[in-house]
């Protein structure tokens, strides 16, 4: 588990993350998204132990994570820029692994061969981008993290390897409740990996949601009453995101559950109702019009 409490962080004067409280539980996957200095890689910096906040505590697992030796032999951060040694072969990394994870394993090690089919004799630093992403993760999932820290980790994969890797993260969510906190700027690249969801900016989470929930609680319905006048009476009993107007016909995303929702609204007399799908992108973009902000100036 991992518990971030009222963290700031500046460099010079500028607060790359402020005052932030986040937690993420065991075996959960949890998707930090931000636009470009939001503050995303100063935070997961810090969660991981390798820079400390000026302010505020974090800890996995009950412990203070920076240069906390015991935390960082169970936590692996792939950072956006990833530094292997100069002139090492892939197989030389992965000795250094096994040096410092004592949960180092070979076996997996091998069977992961199957899945990146990278020559272990190759010297990595001659590997293309996406492929020496993909040694991180091989070297990473070697290690059975209980912790993995993603800074961007889509960028450079082609398709068929971004599946790849989704899938060997469930399996280890799956089968040894390992904890994922992965950043982006792109909720569509990571909306299926993820069971919760943090928007950063300003070095603060402005909206932080349960994926579940959020696709369960948040309602995209049509209708047209066949009195306008009893419009304001109907829109008054429900919690309204976003409302449009095209003619007599209402567009409204509304919160809520789903069935009281349909009982206050086929209460009216109606000429149409319709309750369609939500994206996960449109939830947020009206969840965030309905704390005051513009998506568009977040996210992409
Ligand atoms: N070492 C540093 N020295 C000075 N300023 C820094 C340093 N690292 C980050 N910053 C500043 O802190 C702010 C947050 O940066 P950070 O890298 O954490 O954002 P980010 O959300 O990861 O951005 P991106 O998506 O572009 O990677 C930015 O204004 C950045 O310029």
């Amino acid at each position: 588990m991992i518990e971030v409490h009222s963290v700031s962080k500046a460099y010079n004067k500028h607060k790359a993350v402020n005052e932030l409280s986040l937690s993420v539980t065991k075996g959960s996957i949890y998707g930090l998204l931000g636009s470009n200095g939001a503050g995303k890689t100063s935070l997961l910096k810090m969660i991981a132990g390798i820079n400390r906040p000026d302010k505020g505590t974090i800890k996995i697992d009950q412990q203070p994570s920076y240069e906390n030796v015991a935390i960082k032999e169970r936590v692996i951060f792939i950072p956006d820029v990833i530094y292997f040694f100069p002139q090492a072969t892939v197989a030389q990394m992965a000795s250094q692994y096994r040096k410092y994870y004592p949960n180092w394993n070979q076996e997996r090690f091998n069977q992961l061969a199957n899945a990146f089919s990278i020559d272990v004799n190759r010297k990595v630093h001659r590997l293309s981008k996406g492929m020496k992403r993909q040694v991180a993760f091989w070297l990473a999932l070697s290690t059975l993290p209980d912790v993995l820290i993603l800074d961007e980790p889509i960028d450079g994969l082609d398709p068929v390897m971004r599946k790849k890797i989704k899938n060997l993260l469930f399996q280890d969510v799956a089968e040894r409740e390992m904890t994922v906190l992965v950043s982006s700027h792109n909720l569509r690249e990571i909306e299926d990996l993820c069971d919760h969801v943090g928007i950063m900016h300003d070095g603060q989470i402005i909206i932080e949601k349960e994926i579940d929930d959020l696709k369960t609680d948040t309602h995209k319905i049509q209708i047209a009453l066949s009195d306008p006048t009893h419009e304001e009476h109907l829109l008054n009993q429900l919690h309204i995101l976003h409302q449009e107007k095209r003619g007599s016909i209402l567009l409204l995303i509304v919160k809520g559950n789903e069935e009281k929702i349909r009982k206050i609204i086929q209460s009216t007399e109606l000429l149409l109702f319709d309750l369609l799908p939500l994206t996960l992108e449109e939830i947020f973009i009206y969840e965030m019009e309905d704390i005051g902000y513009e998506i568009e100036k977040i996210l992409l």
